[in-house]
């Protein structure tokens, strides 16, 4: 094996052993091989960042029609994101990231010092040096493995830690601006930007910062190393070599950009496909007893089919294109780029005009061209890797900047509704024009509310429903102490609507609202919400416990309140006062709006609006209880009335508490009576 090659030209014929000939093969298909694999690791990792994009992620997509991309909007909007996910040189996001800039470095040099450590263990055993071997296969090897196992496992937790850290920041960011006030409200009913707060918050964020966090390392490190790479590269086997496998990955990649199908819009098709059959499923989940009751299982069982139908036609499209697609692109990426880097790396040592220091100076030793070329293939295979890693990431951008436009829309709207300015469809006045999207800033509104305690006073208000659609041009009543009022009037007519300006849910156009203060006023809905927690909870709602006990309400004074609607028994059944359970499916219909009453006794508000809240209460019952009633006549107008045994449709109540002796609606009459007792009594007790 000693024997030297004087020249680069000689060295054919000097291979002519076929030991040697068959080590270069080996060494060539090791290339072949690797730059198969990274093209592989590629496609993998688009193909793994387009699943875990998930259902959600490409229904939106196709949902919206607005272009996303990497523009000056773009960083425009980084650049607001990015104080939030660091907001300054000494936290926690800060170390990580240089932490994460560190461990970058040293698996650079890790890369490098694998390539040349292999080309040194080929020579050894090319050389037949067992001795040399074991030194490095073994010695040196074992040693490194070492660091090398370290700093690929801080790589993935630094960037996970990362994303963690970023996606803290943001969520607790928007949480507090998602529920300061009545935002999460104005958000869904009152704005129409956003149409999925609950996705933005949990998944959007999540993969916001999962994809910034990887950004640093995906572009940064391909950077670094395809300049290190590129330049180790040219030491060895001429300056022009790494320009051209650069450029040969460039034109391939612009070729196969220009001509593939598009398969990221069809992926987000396929999601929303899968997304719609997914619902069919959760449809049937939820409405189970009236799907049962009706015996239209035949009839579902045709629309979920039909869904996935739906679905096999369309990957059954995507299949066949992704393999004549598939077809092009390993001759492209994989083959002919193999071809082009056997060439670069074989061309010192067939010609001497590109002979370099490293590589070509034949001075004799065979091993050495091993060596070389092994080590020279490392750092081909590195570059190719750092330059598919850009591309990659030059695609995760253009995802990247769909994240980012989701999540910097969602602060926006945030801030926006946290200053009273809202965006939705407006219906036109002009009936030939179409709806047209407006911005309702706090000049529009005109309104004044005034606060004072024991009359609500409506002094010219308009009822305007978010959308511009006004349903009563000016409304003015009074309610004081002890006037119990009914509301009535067709559907839609805006009986509700009343109760949320009142509430402050809806903008206040115009006019004079005198109220109470809000936690004064307790709204009783018909469908009561019950809360995630104990069933004290569900009593207590919003307190907590604590604070139901400085009010003065410990467990045995909430029996009490049970006793009033007649809820006591559900103590022992449902197992404590501190039992947890989903609460909205183990509760009746009438169990949960007694439920809603008792709170309503627990909070002793000044004035307690009842929407339909005893739905099953006959209307001769409420009408003993109120002796005012509101009438609107669906068509803008209204009366504001004694009340005459005249008739009515829906019933709404005003009721005032400050004498503890008006009449709260229950179930039927018999238990209205003896609740109404019980209440008293209590009173009394008191
Ligand atoms: N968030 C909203 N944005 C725009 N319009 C709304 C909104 N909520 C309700 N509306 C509209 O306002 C009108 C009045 O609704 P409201 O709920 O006040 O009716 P209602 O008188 O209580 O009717 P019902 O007796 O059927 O409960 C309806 O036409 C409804 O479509």
């Amino acid at each position: 094996m000693g024997q030297g090659l004087s020249t680069a030209r000689e060295l054919p014929s000097s291979l002519t052993s076929s030991k040697k000939r068959s080590a270069l093969l080996v060494f060539a298909i090791v290339v072949g091989y690797l730059i198969k694999q990274r093209a592989n690791q590629g496609k993998r990792k688009q193909e793994t960042r387009f699943a875990s994009r998930g259902a959600t992620g490409g229904q939106d997509n196709i949902r919206r029609s607005k272009k996303v991309g990497v523009d000056a909007q773009f960083f425009a909007q980084i650049k607001k994101l990015l104080p939030i996910c660091i907001p300054g040189l000494a936290t926690r996001e800060t170390a990580l990231l240089l932490s994460l800039a560190l461990v970058l470095i040293a698996r650079t040099w890790l890369d490098i010092w694998f390539s040349g450590f292999n080309g040194h263990v080929v020579k050894a055993i090319v050389s037949r040096d067992r001795k040399e071997f074991i030194a490095r296969a073994v010695i040196e090897f074992g040693f490194m493995m070492w660091p090398m196992s370290v700093v690929n496992n801080s790589l993935k937790l630094t960037i996970s830690a990362l994303a963690l850290s970023f996606r803290t920041r943001l969520t607790r960011f928007a949480h507090n601006q998602y529920l300061k006030d009545i935002t999460f409200y104005k958000i869904s009913n009152i704005d129409n930007r956003i149409q999925n707060a609950d996705q933005l918050l949990t998944q959007d964020i999540d993969k916001f910062s999962e994809n910034l966090s990887h950004l640093y390392s995906d572009i940064a490190k391909p950077i670094v190393d395809m300049i290190l790479f590129a330049y180790k590269l040219g030491e060895a086997i001429g300056r022009e070599a790494p320009i051209y496998i650069i450029g040969y990955f460039m034109a391939s990649g612009a070729i196969l950009r220009a001509f593939s199908p598009p398969f990221g819009k069809y992926t987000a098709v396929e999601q929303k496909l899968e997304g719609d059959f997914r619902f069919t499923h959760s449809r049937i989940i939820t409405h189970s007893e009236e799907i049962a009751f009706y015996g239209g299982n035949e009839r579902e069982l045709g629309v979920v089919n039909g869904s996935f139908d739906k679905i096999v036609r369309h990957v059954k499209k995507i299949y066949s294109l992704r393999f004549i697609n598939g077809i092009f692109d390993s001759v492209l990426v994989k083959y002919c780029a193999t071809m082009t880097a056997y060439y670069l790396l074989a061309r010192p040592v067939f010609d001497t005009k590109y002979a370099t220091e490293f590589m070509g100076k034949l001075d004799a030793d065979p091993t050495k061209i091993m060596e070389d070329y092994s080590r020279n293939s490392g750092y081909l295979v590195n570059l190719s890797q750092a330059v598919g890693r850009l591309i990659l990431a030059g695609r995760d951008l253009t995802r990247f900047a769909g994240y980012t436009s989701r999540v910097a829309e969602l602060f926006d709207v945030l801030e926006d509704v946290n200053n009273g300015r809202y965006e939705r469809t407006m219906v036109s006045t002009d009936s030939k024009e179409a709806n047209v999207n407006r911005a309702v800033t706090p000049k529009d509104l005109k309104g004044k509310v005034i606060t004072k305690d024991g009359v609500i006073i409506f002094e010219k208000v308009p009822i305007v429903t978010p959308n511009g659609d006004v349903l009563v041009k000016e409304l003015s009543f009074i309610v004081e102490t002890g006037m119990n009022c009914l509301i009535s009037g067709p559907n839609g007519c805006g009986k509700s609507s009343l109760f949320r300006i009142l509430g402050d849910l809806w903008p206040l156009f115009d006019g004079t609202v005198t109220k109470p203060p809000s936690s004064k006023l307790f709204y009783v809905p018909q469908k009561p919400y019950l809360a995630l927690g104990t069933f004290r909870d569900q009593i207590i709602y919003p307190d907590s416990q604590v604070i139901a006990l400085s009010k003065g309400f410990d467990d045995k004074k909430l029996v009490e309140l049970l006793n009033v609607v007649q809820l006591d028994y559900l103590i022992e059944r449902e197992g404590g006062w501190d039992a947890i359970r989903d609460w909205a499916d183990v509760l009746s219909g009438g169990e949960k709006q007694r439920v809603a009453m008792a709170r309503l006794f627990y909070h002793k508000p000044q004035f307690a609006i009842l929407d339909e809240c005893t739905s099953a209460v006959s209307i001769d019952v409420e009408v003993k209880y109120h002796e005012w009633l509101l009438r609107f006549d669906g068509e803008g107008g209204y009366k504001f009335d004694r009340l005459e045994d005249s008739d009515f449709v829906t019933p709404f109540a005003f009721s005032h508490n400050k004498t503890g002796k008006e009449k709260f609606l229950l179930d039927d009459a018999e238990a209205d009576t003896e609740g109404d007792d019980a209440l008293n009594n209590r009173n009394k007790s008191e």
